[in-house]
């Protein structure tokens, strides 16, 4: 079988120019066949905000009205993610900028609603593995923004982390898969206020016991629930930590096992 890299970049990164190319420049170096899936919520709220739109945030996710919707397919489907495909072809690597809905790759079902109405946020449901595929042999890499559709006309906003896990399940049938999540901090800290104290190595149990803790919170929860989703689903390994994690001169970051 042979190996795919999954890298994951969110707002902090790509709303910071110089991390930005910076980032890019590895992510193009990176040896191998190779995915990259962006966030950009910062930006649609910034966005949404100069239009008069209030952004509503609940356990992490978007509530995605109409309005909230247009906003962000302009600033994912469009700004975000074209500005880094081009930043791309500028390093030489042939990207190709995505959504759920372009060769169907990533679809979804409209999260029912609950206690909680999010609008139009879709969990993904199907992986078009093979399709993906078919870029990757061609020799293109592609860029998946956070958005999904529902097969029925319908774009829905999915969570970076979360599109970053499923395709990466999804591409397991095919490849040995490894996601890297890269964001501002070193990796999962022990002391949140101290940068150094990255811990290395997180296992089902060394999870439970930062949960029962409260050491693992925001943003955090998620991205870990999604990790353990991916492991049980085929994922072979999976890493946390800072953009530089992506050369072989760090190795100050987490790695997630089960
Ligand atoms: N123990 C922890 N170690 C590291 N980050 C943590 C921890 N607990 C909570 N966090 C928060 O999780 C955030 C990363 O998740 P998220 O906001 O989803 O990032 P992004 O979307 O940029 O990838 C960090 O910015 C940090 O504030
Ligand atoms: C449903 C939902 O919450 N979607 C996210 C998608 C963007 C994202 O995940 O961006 P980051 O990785 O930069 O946080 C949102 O709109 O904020």
């Amino acid at each position: 079988m042979g190996k795919l890299s999954i890298v994951k970049i969110g707002g902090n990164i790509i709303e910071d120019e110089t991390s930005l190319i910076a980032f890019l420049k590895l992510f193009s170096n990176l040896e191998g066949k190779k995915i990259l899936v962006h966030g950009g919520g910062k930006r649609a709220t910034l966005v949404a905000s100069k239009l008069g739109i209030a952004s509503k945030m609940i356990n992490g996710r978007r509530i995605t009205d109409a309005e909230t919707l247009e906003v962000i397919t302009m600033v994912y489907g469009g700004l975000v993610n074209k500005n880094i495909v081009a930043k791309l072809q500028a390093l030489n690597t042939n990207a190709i900028g995505l959504t759920g809905a372009d060769i169907n790759s990533v679809a979804s079902d409209k999260r029912p609603v609950k206690d909680i109405d999010f609008g139009f946020v879709g969990d993904v449901k199907q992986v078009a593995h093979e399709s993906i595929d078919k870029l990757i042999q061609a020799d293109f890499t592609p860029v998946f923004c956070a958005i999904t559709h529902d097969g029925n006309g319908q774009l829905l906003n999915t969570n970076a982390d979360t599109i970053t896990s499923q395709v990466a399940v999804g591409m397991s049938k095919l490849y040995k898969t490894s996601i890297y999540y890269c964001f501002e901090l070193n990796g999962v800290l022990e002391d949140i206020n101290d940068k150094n104290s990255v811990v290395k190595h997180i296992d089902s149990e060394r999870y439970k016991n930062l949960l029962e803790k409260g050491i693992i919170a925001d943003g955090m929860l998620p991205k870990l629930e999604n990790c353990f989703d991916a492991l049980n689903n085929g994922v072979s390994t999976i890493n946390m930590g800072n953009t530089s994690m992506l050369t072989q001169e760090n190795d100050n970051f987490t790695t997630i096992t089960l």
